[in-house]
């Protein structure tokens, strides 16, 4: 038997299990990837929102990366909520020094009722000291404006913004359209190479249950790329799979509700 693909994690602790490690490993199994993780924070957090964060010393996040990566061995990573500037150094070290490359840096800063899930003075360790390692980055619209340093309102800003994202050094960008014109009934992803851009196109689903989207999203791009997908190929079932998650949502929590991570097996089951 061939070995089983492993994952890694390095993100906060969502308790409503709907976004962060919990979303992270529930994809990664989904997707037949052996999940391991580093936790940062942990939050206290359900749909209604986030009431407290509690972060860890940047040794404990980069003891566990160091446990994973010399024993059980790591084909791709995500990073997640980072929270400060010192969990970021320590992140990058790790990533340095184990010459990980398959990384996807998912650059977490609020979540969607608002609670800071990254301190502003850890902006810039992000830009400047994890983006260079970032083989693809994942913001969506308000962080691409805060990574870019631009106000972006059209499709044409949003390449501008791709384009220097990648000059701070990442690989690839996926710049994800979730939080654009609310009222349309599409939403444009746009992928950036460095070269070529790739607009995916999907359909909005009216709902409220949108918490961890972006979790689960770039853990799902992770997963494919443990496998051995190309980059684009990855986003595609990246897409896909959130895509199922949001059109068959759970109805959990008074809130903003989870996503269905059960959803993409099922659809594969279908159509066998
Ligand atoms: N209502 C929706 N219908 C269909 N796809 C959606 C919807 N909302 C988000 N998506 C998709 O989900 C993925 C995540 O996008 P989004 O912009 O919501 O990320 P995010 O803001 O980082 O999420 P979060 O912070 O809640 O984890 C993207 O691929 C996006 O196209
Ligand atoms: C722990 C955690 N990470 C990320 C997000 C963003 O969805 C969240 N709400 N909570």
């Amino acid at each position: 038997m061939s070995r089983i693909a492993r994952a890694l994690t390095v993100a906060g602790s969502d308790s409503g299990g709907g976004a962060g490690i919990q979303a992270d490993l529930k994809t990664f199994q989904e997707l037949n990837v052996y999940g391991m993780s580093a936790i940062t924070a942990v939050t206290v957090q359900n749909t209604l929102g986030v009431t407290n964060v509690y972060p860890l010393p940047s040794e404990a996040t980069s003891e566990q990366i160091e446990a994973v990566g010399s024993d059980l061995g790591v084909d791709a990573l995500k990073t997640g909520m980072l929270f400060s500037a010192d969990i970021i150094e320590a992140v990058a070290d790790q990533i340095r020094a184990f010459s990980w490359t398959q990384v996807v840096v998912d650059p977490v800063m609020v979540a969607k009722g608002g609670a800071s899930l990254l301190q502003p003075e850890a902006v810039r360790a992000l830009r400047e000291v994890l983006l260079p390692l970032a083989y693809i980055v994942t913001p969506n619209l308000p962080e691409a404006e805060v990574l870019s340093g631009l106000s972006i309102r059209t499709l044409e800003d949003r390449r501008e913004a791709a384009k220097r994202i990648c000059a701070y050094g990442a690989r690839q960008v996926v710049i994800k359209g979730g939080h654009a014109d609310e009222s349309g009934d599409r939403i444009v992803d746009l992928y950036y190479d460095g070269e070529a851009f790739t607009e995916l196109v999907g359909r909005r689903i009216p709902t409220r249950h949108t918490h961890g989207t972006g979790c689960t999203f770039s853990a799902a791009l992770t997963a494919e790329l443990a496998k051995g997908a190309l980059a684009l190929d990855a986003v595609r079932t990246a897409r896909a799979f959130i895509q199922a998650a949001i059109e068959q949502g759970l109805e959990l929590g008074q809130g903003h509700g989870p996503t269905n991570h059960f959803a993409y097996r099922r659809l594969l089951g279908a159509s066998r």
